[in-house]
């Protein structure tokens, strides 16, 4: 009863997050211990733009859908960072849209436990999926657990003990709207220069994010407190864009991870099929490429561009009488060393066996020579730390520059005669070969 009226009877009125809202018809009559957002019933049915419990239906399917399509991508190659944590963030959607569904049949304490824990779980696994694709260690799930049975038991007890519903639809997107703004913040601070995609990820998050935590306000908004001031039609009408908020941020949410998931599988690809496996420098193809891009440059810029062909003396000794895994370690071993002497923008390639190339954009003749001088003496002076003991180790080097008008094999063929020329001339030592016309070859050491 209310304001000496008889109220209708009541409708059944089932309900999205922590608000019960008229899937259709009217809002039933406020009893005395509901909070003060519940609405008196209007003469006209609200405007239904949206039919809630389809909506609601459709997006716990598709949440399930996704969760089906990331498992089997999981499942074929569990190495994808954030994936499995993605695909279990969307299962916590697919339980939380069934429990809203069936939350009109179970108990109310037990509705409000179940829609509570399922979207925060939802957003923190979405959180610790993003971390976990960025390489980030996740932080202790305790804070996290403890945070969301907090929420929970407060929410119970405003639906048990002390009845709120303002209260109550403000704790419902509290963890959730938190979590997907760490969401966005995580995936913004890993960068978006490589990984476009990731914008879309981090904004939806992100605006998902807000609306969870302004929600509530919106409410009050059209709710602002007695009875007679809420518009019942805004209010329905509002309920529906929350569903349908929620529909479009878990489909586009859905694409992100899929797309994610994507770029890392391409990204994993290009690198296979770029890098040599065993010392994790381009391989000869991808080194020939690069080597062909930096020619054109240099072309147009009129830069110089010298190049290095280095190759490990008795490299074969070594793996007769260390065996081939020391051999291994050994060219690692170069490797490591070769980085710690070069630039960032240098590249460095494994041409083959034990020989590698290295070019030097904008390095001047003079440079590239001190450079391949001081690569000798450091891998003479620092004996691979092998499982079998330290391994003693030489190099020989080639050195040249690009000459204008040459191809990248015209180049490296030149470089490779000038190391030749160093092995025969006694290993572990330098040669330079000028290109045609600009003088002869210099020698070093
Ligand atoms: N451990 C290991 N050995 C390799 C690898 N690739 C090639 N080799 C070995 O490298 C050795 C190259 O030997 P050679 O071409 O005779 O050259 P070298 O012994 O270094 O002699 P010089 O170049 O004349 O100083 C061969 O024994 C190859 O089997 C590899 O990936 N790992």
């Amino acid at each position: 009863m209310h304001n000496g009226r008889r109220s209708p009877p009541v409708a059944k009125t089932p309900v999205f997050g922590a608000l019960r809202v008229p899937w259709r018809g009217n809002i039933h009559a406020p009893s005395p211990s509901a909070g003060r957002l519940q609405l008196q019933a209007t003469a006209h049915p609200p405007p239904a733009f949206v039919h809630s419990p389809t909506l609601v239906t459709l997006a716990g399917l598709l949440a399930a859908l996704v969760t089906s399509v990331l498992y089997a991508v999981w499942y074929f190659n569990k190495n994808i960072p954030g994936l499995r944590l993605w695909m279990l963030s969307f299962l916590s959607a697919s339980v939380f849209c069934a429990s809203l569904l069936v939350r009109d049949y179970v108990p109310e304490w037990l509705s409000v436990m179940l829609t509570q824990s399922t979207i925060a779980a939802a957003a923190y696994l979405c959180f610790l999926g993003s971390r976990a694709y960025l390489g980030r260690a996740h932080p202790p799930h305790v804070v996290a657990v403890a945070v969301i049975v907090a929420v929970m038991g407060m929410a119970v007890y405003f639906t048990v003990v002390h009845p709120h519903m303002g209260i109550r639809f403000a704790l419902a997107g509290l963890v959730a709207g938190v979590y997907f703004l760490l969401t966005a913040h995580t995936l913004a601070r890993g960068g978006f220069h490589n990984v476009p995609v990731r914008y879309l990820f981090a904004v939806v998050s992100g605006l998902h994010g807000v609306f969870l935590l302004v929600r509530p306000l919106l409410f009050r908004l059209v709710a602002p407190g007695t009875v007679e001031d809420a518009d019942a039609g805004m209010v329905a009408l509002l309920s529906q864009f929350v569903v349908l908020e929620a529909t479009l941020s878990l489909v586009l949410m859905a694409f992100g991870a899929l797309m994610l998931t994507n770029e890392h599988i391409t990204r994993e690809l290009r690198h296979l099929a770029e890098v040599d496996p065993l010392t994790n420098v381009f391989n000869r193809r991808a080194f020939l490429t690069l080597l062909e891009k930096a020619i054109s440059n240099a072309q147009r810029t009129q830069s110089g561009l010298p190049v290095l062909v280095i190759d490990l003396d008795h490299f074969k000794k070594i793996n007769d009488t260390w065996g081939h895994q020391s051999g291994d370690e050994v060219l690692r071993h170069f490797v490591a060393l070769a980085n710690g002497c070069l630039r960032k923008e240098d590249v460095m390639g494994r041409l083959g066996g034990e020989e590698f190339a290295i070019f030097l954009p904008n390095a001047s003749s003079e440079g590239s020579q001190a450079v391949a001088e001081r690569l000798r003496a450091l891998v003479a002076h620092h004996p691979a730390m092998t499982g079998r003991g330290p391994i003693a180790l030489t190099v020989s080097i080639g050195v040249t520059q690009y000459g204008g008008g040459e191809t990248s094999d015209f180049v490296l063929q030149r470089a490779d005669e000038a190391m030749y020329r160093a092995k025969e001339r006694g290993r572990n030592r330098v040669e330079t070969l000028s290109p045609p016309g600009t003088g002869v070859g210099v020698l070093l050491v």
